[in-house]
This record gives structure tokens, C-alpha cells and sequence, in this order.
């Protein structure tokens, strides 16, 4: 493992960083001593309680804390803790807690593929919140009620949520590009009252209808007794006429401004709906509450991002990815949001960047497969861009591999804290995040995040060190989730994440903790390949061939053979390449140079697509169904579902 860090905080940096007020104020408050990333963390987690609740005053939470940080049942595991069971908060009030003292200035930017950007200023943001609010009133929602969106990335659904949470409802989900029986399969069993749609969307220089698809769902969902529609043709008409009983947004935001009141809940209420694939029948509906989601986002957007009031903070996700729920909460630390809702590619490789540089982003957040596609099409944003405002850029959705840590610093910026974050839907956020006061090395995550016991263990239970073994959280924290949705009892929740080691969290990743107390990722340990009995992680296979000129991209399996497990490689080439023994050679070659002759795999089979989810990660464990001849799971969660045919019934893969 190199040692040098590819990038170290000046000492400015350092002393002007969030985390660096936050030490000061735990020693000032305490009798320690705490000087560095290191300690503060070990304290964190010693202390977890002073940790929250000093984190509560220090990320200036608006709600009544109450007396108790945690409570635990003498007769309960830790992981039955409630955090701050006294305490009295509401999501959106949090949010729109800067709206007065920001007034005219941006709380929102959004833009396009068509790159005009519109901006909401905070007070606007605030009135639209109150509008909407009224109507989910007058449509009778309150505490504990589900609303849902349908909606593309765009400032109107940060509205449409912020409304439903004023009233202490529950938000949920999913972006236009799902179908609808994906849409019924979340939905269908979440059963919003409240449905937002925009009559259409844009991808890739065309526009879609999901008006349609929208009326369908309400249709079919009984618990929907209020479609409203947000116009997204361009002109703010709508593409097509409403019937009575649906309601134009526009029509909302008319007469005076209603006064935006905010129902505060308990801190364990439900805050949101995910939803995450499991192995079989529908989405998992993961409830995640109101505080632990704004407490522990706080911590992860001021402490380890940095994030700080004026700040502009661009991801580019969906509205059915937690990174939307993740990106949101930037305004309650007073940052402003610049949305992108399109392909990342249109109208050409530039579209984000240019965004950044117009906007003055100061955290720039996409996935690990972005950076590749980048660095294949050896584009160099640094280059053409001034990037001057950009202090961190965060990458997530699958394994950062070491080569795309160089690209960042070479080909983007040079002086960038590189986050490579990770957790997911299970926790909306993460166990490993960056850190400004602390370097970054190349392949690692830079730290564990605060308040979270995160080890890594072996086959035997135990905890190491520079070794692989698996991702786990031995402590409770506040945004473990309430639980699944109508699992009355939490047995799924129970048996999903706390039953295979008892009472740790058990999180599937394949990793390893680094001497330097970072993570490296080795892939989903679902999809481990296992030739010989060895474990082998997939993203250690990726990282060498996808390095390749001729491989645009590849999916690795283990199939089962002759009583063992073999390697099969699937690659995506450069058109006009042909996978001929020449490049076969290179591949393979390419592995055991880097790896062992166990990685090598056995097979390499071309196809001309990679199936994926919707938010953009590798379907492993759909491709490796399709190969074994098994049903595939959650085939909706699928971007390129038709792409797996290509994978059935290969003749390469009889022999
Ligand atoms: C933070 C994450 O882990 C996001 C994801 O990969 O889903």
C-alpha cells in the first residue's frame, strides 16, 4: 500500500475546518485533550453519547433536546437503543432555519440539460413550502401520513418534501425513469395519500412523458387521492390538460403566502421511505427517522464535508437515490443546493462541470463510475474549467478504484479533499466518509465516521487490522433505521442487518482497515467470487481491467463448476475492438500481474452492456443468476434490464 498521501490539508485549512471547532469545543466541554482526527474519533465512539449531544449544540439542531441522549432497556441490546427519546424536532423546520437571514440569496439552483439555470432564493423556497403545505393540509395529511414524489431532481420536489415534513409527514420517492410496476411495487406497499408528478421529463436531449405513468399509479394505488402536477416542458405550461381532480402545482402558488408552521415530532418518528433491493419479492421499505437522518447528516456534511453556511453543494443523483436525502439536508447547515436533473453526458461531457464552474460549487459529488467514464474519455476538467471555489469532491455508488484517486488529482484538482464515502440506502449515510483535517491515501476511504464503532472482522468474528474481512458497526447510532415498513415485530429488520453476527451490524461490504485508519474496498460481499475456497472481492478484479484502453467496462461473476467456483469475465469493448486471444491474453495478464493467479478468470465472454441499477451500480448478483439459470431479484431495480439476455444460455460457459 503506498504510504504517501496523495493530498494533505494546508495548515489554514486545518485551523478554518468545522472539525477543528468541533475538537476545540469537546475539549473545552470535557476534561480531554483531544488534537486530531484520530483521537476525536476513538472519543466518539468511547463516548458516543457526549458525542451526539455535543454534536446536537455544535450543528445548531432546532428542536427541544430533552433530558435523556439514549435510553436502552436493561433487558435490550444495544441495537434496541432510542436516541433522544425526550426530544421534539421537525425535519423541515431544520432546514428552512437559514430562510430569514438568507433571504433573496440562492437556496436552490437547478439546472438542466438545456443549462438555464433557475434559482429559488430562500425566501422564495419558504413561501413555495408554505403553499403546498396548505394543500396537503386541505387534503388532510398530517403526522405519520406518507406523500410521495415521482419527480426528477428538481427544486419542486425539495418543496413538495420540505411540505409534507412541515406536517411531520413521511416523504418517499422514486425518479421518473422507473416504471410503473417498479413504481407500484414501492409505492403499492408504502401507499402514500399524496402524489407529485411533473407532466414529463428530459434524458439524453429527448422529453417523456410520465404524466401518464403518473395517473396510472394513482389509479392502481388506493391509498392516492390527490395527483399533483408540476409543469417540466420548459415554458411552464403543461404538456397536457389536467382533469378537475388533479391539481396544477402552479395553481398552488397563488394569493398571499399561508404562515408555515411546523409540526415537531419525536426524534425516532419517520422522516422517509427507501427503498433497497433484496435477493427476493419486492423492495425492502427501509423507515428512517426524522433526527437520526438530520443529526447524523449534519455530522457528515459539516464535520467530515465541511460544509459551511454559503457553501454550494452539487450531487448528481436522483430522487431515487439516498443521495438525494443525503444532498437535501445541505440547507440546514445554510448551504445552497445546485440540482441536476439529465444525463451527465448531454449535451456532452462538459455539462457538469460547466455547472460547477458557473455556480461556484464548493462540494462536487458524484459516483466512482462517473470518474471512470471521465478518465476513459480522458477528459480533464481542471483543464477546462476553473474550479477555483471546489474544496471537496465526494464519490460514491461503487468501489473508488486507486488509478481514479491519480485521475482526481492529476486530471481535476489538485488541492481537493477526495471523499470517498460509503454506507447506503440501509443507513441514509454512511460508515466511512472524508475528513478535512486528516490526509488522503490513494485507494482509501479517509475515515470512519464519527460516533459509529466500524470494524472490520474476520471469518472468525474477530476485529483486524490490514486485513479483509467484513464491513461492521459494533454500537448503536441514531440513524439506524426505525425499521421496515409494516414489519410490525422488526423481525426483517432484525434478521437483515443484526442476526448474522449477533447484535453487530452486519453491512456487506468487503474491506479492509488500513494502518493509516482508512478503508479500502474490495465490492459487495454477496458477489465475492470464491475459486478455491479463496475470497476474492470484485472490485479488485475492475480496477485492473477497466484500466484497459479496449475494456469500456466489465461485470465479474463466480460460476459454479465441477464442484468449485470459476472466474468468468464479462468485458464491454471499444467499438471496432474484437475480443480476440490477443486481448484475452492482455486481460488475463493484466489480473496476474496485479493479483494472484486466483483472480484470473477461467472465462471472458463479450457483451455490449453491463446491467445496472438505476443508481448506476453493477447488478453481480443479477448476472449471476441469469448465468445459473435462477430467477433474477428485484429485475425492476434494473437501468438495463434487456441487457441481461445477453448473458443467458452462453455457449462459452458450457465447457
Ligand atoms: C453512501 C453510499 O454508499 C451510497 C451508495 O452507494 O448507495
Amino acid at each position: 500500500m503506498d504510504q504517501q498521501p496523495l493530498w494533505r490539508p494546508s495548515a489554514k485549512r486545518v485551523a478554518d475546518a468545522n472539525m477543528t471547532e468541533f475538537i476545540q469545543a469537546v475539549n473545552q466541554q470535557n476534561d480531554v485533550k483531544l488534537k486530531d482526527y484520530a483521537s476525536l474519533y476513538q472519543w466518539s465512539v468511547a463516548e458516543s453519547d457526549a458525542f451526539w449531544a455535543a454534536l446536537w449544540d455544535f450543528s445548531g439542531v432546532i428542536g427541544d433536546r430533552g433530558d435523556r441522549i439514549r435510553y436502552t432497556d436493561a433487558n435490550s441490546p444495544a441495537k434496541n437503543s432510542q436516541w433522544f427519546p425526550d426530544a421534539k424536532i421537525n425535519f423541515a423546520e431544520n432546514l428552512l432555519q437559514w430562510a430569514d437571514e438568507m433571504g433573496p440569496q440562492d437556496a436552490i439552483v437547478f439546472s438542466g440539460e438545456l443549462e438555464t439555470p433557475r434559482t429559488l432564493s430562500w425566501t422564495m423556497l419558504r413561501n413555495q413550502v408554505a403553499y403546498v403545505a396548505e394543500l396537503l393540509k386541505a387534503q388532510g395529511i398530517e403526522e405519520g401520513d406518507v406523500v410521495a414524489g415521482y419527480l426528477p431532481n428538481i427544486s419542486e420536489t425539495v418543496v413538495a418534501m420540505l411540505a409534507a415534513t412541515s406536517l411531520g409527514a413521511i416523504w418517499t420517492s422514486t425518479s421518473p425513469d422507473f416504471g410503473v410496476e417498479s413504481v407500484l411495487d414501492r409505492f403499492g406497499q408504502t401507499e402514500p395519500k399524496v402524489l407529485f408528478t411533473t407532466d414529463c421529463y428530459h434524458y439524453n436531449g429527448k422529453t417523456h412523458d410520465s404524466l401518464s405513468k403518473a395517473r396510472d399509479i394513482a389509479a392502481r394505488v388506493n391509498s392516492i387521492q390527490q395527483l399533483v402536477v408540476i409543469p417540466f416542458a420548459g415554458d411552464g405550461s403543461l404538456s397536457q390538460p389536467l382533469s378537475n381532480d388533479e391539481q396544477n402545482w402552479r395553481d398552488l402558488l397563488e394569493g398571499d403566502v399561508p404562515t408555515l408552521t411546523f409540526t415537531r415530532t419525536d426524534f425516532n418518528a419517520p422522516l422517509y421511505i427507501l427503498y433497497s433491493s433484496g435477493t427476493t419479492g419486492k423492495p425492502k421499505c427501509i423507515v428512517h427517522s426524522v433526527g437520526g437522518t438530520l443529526l447524523n447528516h449534519l455530522k457528515e456534511h459539516q464535520l467530515h464535508s465541511d460544509v459551511k453556511v454559503g457553501d454550494r453543494l452539487f450531487y448528481f443523483t436522483t430522487c431515487g437515490w439516498m443521495m438525494w436525502n443525503w444532498m437535501v439536508t445541505a440547507l440546514a447547515s445554510g448551504a445552497t443546493l445546485v440540482l441536476f436533473d439529465g444525463s451527465p453526458s448531454c449535451p456532452d461531457t462538459g455539462v457538469l462541470w460547466r455547472l460547477a464552474e458557473s455556480q461556484k460549487v464548493t462540494l462536487f459529488g458524484t459516483s466512482a463510475k462517473y470518474l471512470e467514464a471521465l478518465e476513459k474519455q480522458n477528459y480533464v476538467p481542471g483543464k477546462e474549467h476553473n474550479l477555483e471555489k471546489l474544496r471537496t469532491l465526494c464519490s460514491t455508488g461503487s468501489v473508488l478504484a486507486p488509478e481514479q484517486f491519480d485521475y482526481v488529482y492529476r486530471d481535476i484538482k489538485q488541492d481537493v479533499q477526495l471523499s470517498s464515502i460509503a454506507g447506503g440506502t440501509d443507513i441514509c449515510g454512511c460508515f466511512v466518509l472524508g475528513s478535512p483535517i486528516s490526509p488522503v491515501y490513494k485507494g482509501q476511504a479517509q475515515v470512519r465516521g464519527l460516533g459509529m464503532d466500524v470494524n472490520v472482522f474476520n471469518s472468525a468474528g474477530q476485529p483486524v487490522v490490514e486485513e479483509k474481512g467484513e464491513l461492521v458497526c459494533c454500537n448503536s447510532f441514531p440513524n439506524q433505521p426505525v425499521g421496515f415498513w409494516h414489519d410490525h415485530d422488526g423481525a426483517r429488520y432484525h434478521k437483515a442487518y443484526w442476526d448474522k453476527i449477533h447484535d453487530v451490524w452486519f453491512h456487506g461490504d468487503y474491506v479492509e482497515l488500513t494502518s493509516q485508519g482508512g478503508m479500502t474496498f474490495f465490492g459487495r460481499s454477496d458477489a465475492i467470487l470464491n475459486p478455491g475456497g479463496v475470497r476474492i472481492g470484485t472490485a479488485e478484479i475492475y480496477r485492473h481491467v477497466n484500466q484497459l484502453e479496449e475494456i469500456l467496462d466489465s461485470v465479474v461473476i463466480g460460476q459454479e463448476w465441477q464442484n468449485d467456483v470459476r472466474v468468468v469475465l464479462f468485458v464491454k469493448i471499444l467499438p471496432g475492438v474484437d475480443l480476440d486471444d490477443q486481448l484475452e491474453t492482455l486481460v488475463r495478464k493484466e489480473i496476474r500481474t496485479h493479483c494472484t493467479p486466483r483472480h484470473v478468470p477461467a472465462k471472458i465472454v463479450g457483451v455490449t452492456d453491463i446491467p445496472r441499477t438505476k443508481s448506476g451500480k453493477l447488478a453481480e448478483l443479477a448476472v449471476r443468476d441469469v448465468v445459473h439459470g435462477r430467477e433474477v431479484a428485484q429485475l425492476s431495480a434494473l437501468d438495463n434490464p434487456e441487457s441481461l439476455a445477453q448473458y443467458k444460455n452462453r455457449p462459452e460457459l458450457d465447457d
